[in-house]
């Protein structure tokens, strides 16, 4: 980490004195509950009709006259931009505010939807994939602001709690989706109730959206946080940023692009390697694959606090890639079968990876880069992780179309444990780079980790040796003072 900022007693002093204004901090009061609840409503909408496309699958083929390729492109359309969009997405959220970022990737999300609904209404299928980009190009960045302002607001103690709170209320999305949208067909013959209801609920949490960048407003007023465009240009965050972030974010994201690839893409062909291995109409196919999320709405919150309290952010990063390799090496060694009970488990154990994994991986980026470059970070991570669920299926695609053990799923599932394997790996290597640069990932505290490792950098110690005057050094020496420092520059925003 770079302890580059110039330290001036004078100005040191008087950041001291912002103790006081954290006093009237409304984010440690019941205040930032609020906005806890509007930030998990804020992607409710994107996560609902992300997965249109799949609960209406048929029906959309019909009404649009599309063939399977063109259907996929729904999705492709989707993720491939992703692959650039959440990086500047990160960035832009960094550098023009949090508040902006969301409203902004919000209208794309609910303007997508409109033309997608128009799209199918008007049965345009160029309209339709149309209305699928534009939600692309907010969809993700959406998630990333998302992420940000909710660091921005909890830390320490309450960050997993509040970012799996995130995932559960999102996923909850995913999950009405995949019950309402096939009852609104039944009830009413069309597809087109069930997208305006998906338009509904993006208009709704765009409202979030907009409450949520107010409340976040005061809180900036009161702590006397400076608009971004204000700063001065040393403060401001530069793309060259990324050149700051460590090895363990890096392995973060290949450990991403993994665990990703072997949950979602897996969810991808889940009905259909269901229905082909084991004999599941594809009703029962829907409501077996819908387990893994609706796992993950309910542990993901409890993971989320668990982690805050114990710590163990690796650990639980290794355990999580476990338990996904562990499900594909199942599939693995199951043989085909008429409807057999156990791989409804294997659903279930995926589930609990998931939620573990997602509570913990994307809670674990702040504490891995300087706090201005939080949001540029979710969006490197974001993009590697589209960049696998961009490849991943065509991989997949590939080896189930040239391979026929088990129509083709046998060397798909070992691509699979392949994968896992990969996660495992980078998960050690976490691990081993956490353990020498001060245990900041596995501490229960991690903040205060990361302030200890800051402060005993061979830099900063060298810097109070040669260029402070004697008697601030003889202050500095003191444990209350240093407490006081640590916790300044930590404030504001030096490392
Ligand atoms: C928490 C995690 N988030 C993501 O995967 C993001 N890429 C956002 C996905 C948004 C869906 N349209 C997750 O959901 O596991």
């Amino acid at each position: 980490m770079e302890t580059s900022s110039e330290f001036t007693p004078g100005n040191d002093f008087s950041v001291l004195d912002k103790e006081d204004s954290n006093k009237n901090d409304i984010s440690k009061t019941r205040v930032r509950y609020y906005m806890l609840f509007l930030a998990c409503f804020l992607c409710f909408g994107n996560y609902f009709i992300y997965d249109n496309p799949s609960a209406l699958q048929t029906q959309l083929e019909d009404d649009l006259d599309i063939s399977s390729f063109e259907f996929g492109m729904l999705y492709s359309i989707y993720s491939f931009p992703n692959v650039i969009l959440p990086f500047f997405g990160g960035y832009l959220v960094d550098m023009m505010g949090v508040r902006i970022g969301i409203f902004i990737f919000s209208l794309f999300v609910t303007a997508g939807q409109a033309i997608f609904a128009f799209g199918v209404s008007i049965k345009s299928y160029p309209v339709a994939l149309l209305g699928r980009g534009i939600f692309g190009c907010g969809g993700e960045s959406q998630n990333v602001a998302q992420s940000a302002i909710v660091s921005n607001w909890f830390s320490g103690k309450e960050l997993s709690m509040a970012l799996g709170m995130n995932v559960s209320i999102s996923r909850l999305g995913s999950v009405l989706n995949d019950v309402l949208e096939p009852a609104l067909f039944e009830a009413t013959g069309s597809v087109i109730l069930g997208l305006w209801v998906g338009f509904g609920l993006c208009v709704a949490s765009l409202v979030c959206g907009v409450f949520l960048g107010a409340i976040d407003k005061k809180r900036d007023r009161i702590l006397g946080i400076q608009d971004k465009k204000l700063l001065p240009d040393s403060e401001k965050v530069k793309l060259s940023d990324i050149k700051t972030f460590g090895f363990s974010l890096w392995m973060v994201c290949v450990n991403c692009f993994v665990v990703y690839i072997d949950v979602s893409c897996f969810n991808n062909i889940a009905s259909n390697y269901y229905q082909t291995r084991f004999d599941y109409s594809t009703q029962e196919s829907g409501l077996i694959i819908s387990i893994t999320y609706a796992v993950a709405a309910i542990l993901c919150p409890i993971f989320g606090k668990l982690v805050d309290k114990i710590g163990r952010r690796v650990i639980l990063i290794m355990f999580s890639a476990c338990c996904v390799t562990l499900v594909h090496v199942l599939f693995l060694v199951t043989p085909d079968s008429h409807k057999p009970v156990y791989p409804i488990f294997y659903m279930i154990l995926l589930g609990l990876g998931y939620s573990i994994y997602a509570s913990v991986m994307w809670a674990s980026i702040p504490y891995l880069v300087e706090p201005k470059t939080i949001g540029t970070a979710f969006g490197v991570a974001t993009s590697i992780q589209n960049l696998g669920l961009g490849v991943g299926p065509l991989i997949v695609g590939y080896i189930k179309g040239s391979t026929k053990k088990e129509d083709g799923y046998y060397w798909v599932t070992f691509f699979f444990v392949m994968m896992g394997l990969v996660g495992i790996g980078s998960a050690i290597s976490i691990y081993i780079n956490d353990m020498r640069t001060g245990g900041v990932l596995n501490s229960h505290d991690p903040r205060q980790a990361r302030e200890n490792c800051i402060l005993s950098t061979p830099q900063l110690k060298k810097k109070v040796d040669e260029d402070l005057p004697e008697n601030v050094k003889k202050w500095l020496s003191s444990p209350t003072s240093q407490k006081a420092l640590r916790q300044s520059l930590v404030k504001q925003q030096h490392f």
